[in-house]
């Protein structure tokens, strides 16, 4: 088949990782394809749903610095299109008081001065009622965490990259890849060739890569998202001041358990296990473990005296997991001109602006804007398990 059309560059996957990589490509006046193999907007891959948590409070400085300049480019896109993508809420982080995790949560929010409010056992069911504070837990808010308007950040950055002249072509399934100078990409179409390709694949990113040589450690597993209904509706209302909030570890759970105020299901609270069964991501209704929905019963019901302990509503969503729980962010170590945006391990979205900057700067060579170094394909090469 002959090339269709010439790029300078192809973004293969219009997830949030992918949607805002093309849109910085093309404010840098770059030719750009955005390929999607399912019809937009579409809930088979990690990016769907209407709410994310975005929030400083991390186990590690590179994140929390990271999403200094993240809020900046959110809050752009926002004045840029006069469209309302976050709300801040405040991020309660709960957990074991003398926990290394809960420790480093702390530590990190109070070194790098990101406002927050400590907690005391006397005083936090003044502000946060209707919550039981496990014994020994200690409790910080992370004053500028809130949500994300998920899938209205999805349509308007797609929207902003089509109105800098981008192309997406959605229902266009990737089929094959070839390195080269000039790299030729085969979909359901045709065929495209492209200076640089940005491959941000998700839960697929592994097939992709497979037309390359490349294989990542990438485990894909099948969240169950879970709303719960709460029997005085507006008690953990967002308009009540209720917060996100994550737990590090506790009783039920060495995983966090982490939730969203009720607002967008009206009287629905969103509260989900960050961890979930493997899954193959084009058969993911075949998983039908529940095991992580028993793990947040048990704790709805302990912690949270005025939901019922019985999810009303579940959907389905899926996270790309790497070994260490890193992304990867990095040129294809045999094929410098095809970058890859992988394994954002379920914490991915708020980054999304600021990843797209990461994965434009590497496809066009430029020096990139932060240390890359925790997320380069080489960590894997020293674990055995690594499939590289
Ligand atoms: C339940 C849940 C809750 C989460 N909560 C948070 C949160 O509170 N805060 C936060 O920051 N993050 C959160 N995340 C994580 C975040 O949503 C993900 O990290 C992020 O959406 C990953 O985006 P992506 O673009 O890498 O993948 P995806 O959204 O899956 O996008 C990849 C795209 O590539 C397309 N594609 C794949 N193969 C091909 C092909 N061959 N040809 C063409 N297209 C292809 C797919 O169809 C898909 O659209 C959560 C995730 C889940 C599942
Ligand atoms: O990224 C987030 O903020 C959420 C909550 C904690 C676990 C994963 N996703």
């Amino acid at each position: 088949m002959s090339t269709k059309e010439e790029y300078d560059c192809i973004v293969i996957g219009a997830g949030v990782q992918g949607s805002f990589t093309a849109y910085q490509l093309a404010k840098n006046n770059k030719k750009t394809l955005l390929l999607e193999q399912f019809v937009l907007p579409h809930t088979r891959g990690s990016s769907h749903g209407q709410t994310r948590i975005i929030r400083k409070a991390y186990e590690q400085d590179f994140y929390t610095h990271m999403m200094e300049e993240c809020y900046q480019l959110w809050a752009q896109l926002e004045r840029e299109t006069g469209v309302k993508l976050y709300r801040q809420t405040g991020l309660l982080v709960m957990g074991p008081e003398k926990s290394e995790n809960y420790q480093m949560f702390k530590n990190t929010l109070q070194k790098n001065k990101v406002p927050t409010v400590v907690l005391s056992r006397d005083n936090f069911s003044q502000h946060i009622p209707h919550v039981t504070l496990a014994e020994g837990d200690g409790a910080v808010v992370d004053i500028t965490a809130g949500v994300l308007y998920a899938d209205r950040a999805l349509r308007t950055v797609q929207g902003q990259f089509q109105k800098l002249g981008g192309v997406i072509r959605d229902k266009e399934k990737v089929t094959d890849i070839k390195p080269g100078p000039t790299v030729k990409v085969s979909t359901s179409a045709g065929v495209y060739g492209a200076k640089s390709v940005v491959i941000t694949a998700g839960p697929w990113a592994n097939r992709l890569l497979a037309h390359t040589g490349l294989q990542l450690p990438l485990e894909v597993v099948k969240i169950n998202v879970c709303y719960w209904k709460e029997k005085v509706p507006d008690t953990y209302n967002v308009k009540k001041r209720f917060p996100c909030f994550l737990l590090t570890e506790g009783e039920e759970a060495n995983e966090h358990i982490y939730g969203l105020p009720s607002n967008e299901y009206p009287g629905l609270v969103k509260i989900c296990y960050h961890m979930g069964s493997v899954t193959d991501p084009d058969q993911r209704d075949k998983q039908t473990d529940r095991s992580d929905i028993d793990i947040l019963q048990r704790y709805v019901a302990r912690c949270l005296p005025k939901l019922d302990p019985e999810p009303a509503v579940v959907e389905t969503c899926m996270y790309t997991l790497t070994p260490d729980r890193h992304f990867v962010l990095d040129c294809h170590p045999a094929h410098r001109n095809i970058v890859i945006g992988a394994g954002f391990s379920g914490h991915g979205f708020k980054f999304g602006p600021i990843i797209g900057k990461l994965l434009c700067e590497l496809s066009l060579g430029e020096v990139p804007s932060y240390d890359l170094s925790p997320f380069r394909i080489r960590r894997f090469q020293a674990n055995p398990k690594s499939a590289l």
